[in-house]
């Protein structure tokens, strides 16, 4: 049938013509109309697809999306080039958010091109499926919420913010009385590789001590870096392009090897040498390796399944962290009203404390910033505007129907748009692109944070694959965040043009150059 059907077209090449004629007519009618709307939306012109409105709006993808899902119902189908198989379904809707990660969870899975374009994980948590995905879950949830972890994980944040954050802005402050340039979203990926390298391996990698902070990122940061990239480039390139760079092992696809032989020999080698310690010492300390080679879930755990463990944390955690700070300071930076009552808020929990640390820099512990519900909610405002993760991708395990009623055929790729999401006025208001921490606020004197189901605010997740870091991650940021309020001044340099990157974590293009001064009434 195929077969004749080609035949045919080519034996009358002008029916080809015809109907690329037709087509092409359709599309600019399309195009036209949709001029019309508030904002452009993707056309699917003949052969290429959608292909021109991705080229025309390279560099500011994420914005583009935000602007056109709202005009077309908040779910369409991205049509790619012909014969590429690279269509996929995009989404704000917190419907179909509640319907694919929730509701119908079984039904979509993150899909074996995920698995195979972040490779570097192995076979870990972050990419598996069904009973792998469940099995490896139940282990790692019984890590991540053991008391002795979540522990050893606050206390190395309070220490790691102590002994390096503050004394490197403390040192990069002190040039002259206007203070010193820094480039924050540097800073804040330094930080959080030397917080998650010590809750994985019980060791100091201080990247962001003085002395180091002007050298390249160690050889275990750097490779984590590069690693982010090329998962990038996978989501970008056609696949049979990266994958045949893969094969010739030549560019990004050549740095990716190299970054991944680095991680396995640095993380193989701390699994060996902990296996030849005596047995009592094996494991035995609360960092997240003991913590899994301890594990009576899985007393003989592999090797490699340790690896994949301990990377796929570095990965679920570390950019996550130092993306959502860098977007805080950037909101605080053009917010001062938001900076001073928060600065308020953290003086009256020092005044509360009556504590004798009067002897500055002060760090607040997790416990102690419970109470700071404003600076809680400033960190939620800023993860719904500037979600670390801004799109979550799944593939769908059968025919399904959207609520709506789009159809999904097997194998879709759905792309859920959570930077969108945010910027939709008939799901946040018509403030909703506002920086406006008081919406997470119950009643008008503050009081307690208000809870938004997690399929509207999905910056974590929603459904059973959930985070499984988020208290310790908010935890995080809030600390790192106080830290830096409490005692430093921070202002944008002045003309620095601040502007979210496409990417799979939430960049900025040309990070956050600020000005940093020690607060002289900290
Ligand atoms: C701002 C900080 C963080 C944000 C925004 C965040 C967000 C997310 C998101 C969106 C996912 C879903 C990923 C996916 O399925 O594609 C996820 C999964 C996960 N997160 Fe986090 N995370 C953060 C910090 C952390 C931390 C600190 C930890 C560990 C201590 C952690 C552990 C995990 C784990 C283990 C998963 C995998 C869950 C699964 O697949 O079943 N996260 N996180």
């Amino acid at each position: 049938m195929g077969g004749a059907l080609l035949s045919f077209l080519l034996s009358y090449p002008e029916f080809i013509l015809a109907a690329a004629c037709f087509l092409a007519f359709a599309a600019i009618r399309r195009a036209r109309d949709s001029r019309r709307l508030a904002a452009p939306v993707p056309v699917s012109w003949p052969v290429v697809g959608m292909l021109p409105f991705v080229v025309g709006h390279l560099g500011r993808l994420l914005d583009a999306a935000a602007a056109a899902l709202p005009e077309l119902g908040c779910t369409f189908m991205f049509r790619g080039p012909w014969l590429v198989g690279a269509d996929f379904l995009v989404t704000c809707d917190p419907a179909v958010f509640r319907h694919c990660l929730v509701a119908n969870f079984a039904g979509y899975d993150k899909g074996r091109d995920f698995a195979e374009m972040f490779d570097v994980v192995g076979d870990g948590l972050l990419v598996a499926d069904a009973a792998s995905w469940a099995a490896k879950r139940h282990l790692a949830a019984s890590v991540f919420t053991s008391a002795a972890f979540r522990a050893f994980v606050l206390s190395t944040v309070e220490r790691q913010t102590r002994r390096l954050l503050v004394p490197f802005l403390d040192h990069a402050g002190g040039g002259g009385g206007g203070g010193g340039v820094v480039e924050l979203e540097d800073v804040f990926m330094r930080y959080s590789l030397d917080v998650s390298y010590t809750v994985a391996f019980a060791a100091d990698l201080d990247s962001l001590s003085v002395a180091s902070a002007a050298e390249p990122f160690p050889p275990f940061g750097e490779a984590t870096r590069v690693t982010g990239e090329a998962v990038l480039f996978r989501h970008i390139a056609p696949a049979g392009w990266w994958k045949l760079m893969r094969w010739l092992n030549v560019g990004v696809e050549r740095r990716l090897a190299d970054a991944k032989a680095v991680l396995d020999e640095f993380v193989y080698r701390e699994i060996a040498n902990r296996r030849s310690r005596p047995a009592p010492a094996v494991a035995g300390g609360d960092d997240l390796l003991s913590m899994y080679m301890a594990s009576p879930i899985d007393p003989a755990m592999s090797d490699q399944t340790l690896r994949d463990a301990a990377v796929g944390f570095m990965f679920a955690a570390k950019d996550l962290i130092a993306a959502a700070l860098t977007w805080l300071f950037y909101m605080i930076c053009t917010h001062p009203h938001v900076e001073a009552k928060i600065l308020d808020e953290l003086r009256s929990l020092h005044v509360a404390a009556g504590d004798a640390r009067d002897a500055a820099p002060m760090v607040f512990d997790a416990d102690e910033l419970r109470a700071a519900t404003y600076l809680h909610a400033a960190v939620l405002e800023t993860l719904r505007l500037y979600p670390s993760a801004p799109f979550e991708e799944k593939e769908a395990v059968g025919d399904d129907v959207l609520p709506g009623g789009t159809a999904v055929r097997k194998g879709t790729r759905v792309v859920f748009c959570l930077y969108a999401m945010a910027r939709a006025e008939g799901i946040w208001g018509g403030d909703c692109r506002e920086f406006r921490p008081e919406r997470w606020l119950t009643g008008s004197g503050g009081g307690k944070v208000r809870q938004e189901p997690s399929y509207k605010f999905a910056a974590f997740n929603a459904g059973p694959r959930s985070c499984l870091g988020k208290d310790l991650g908010l935890s995080n940021i809030k600390v790192a965040a106080a830290a830096i309020v409490y005692n430093f001044t921070v202002e944008l340099v002045a003309g620095h043009v601040v502007e979210p990157k496409d990417s799979v974590v939430l960049h900025t293009k040309n990070g956050l150059m600020v000005r940093v001064k020690r607060r002289e009434t900290a």
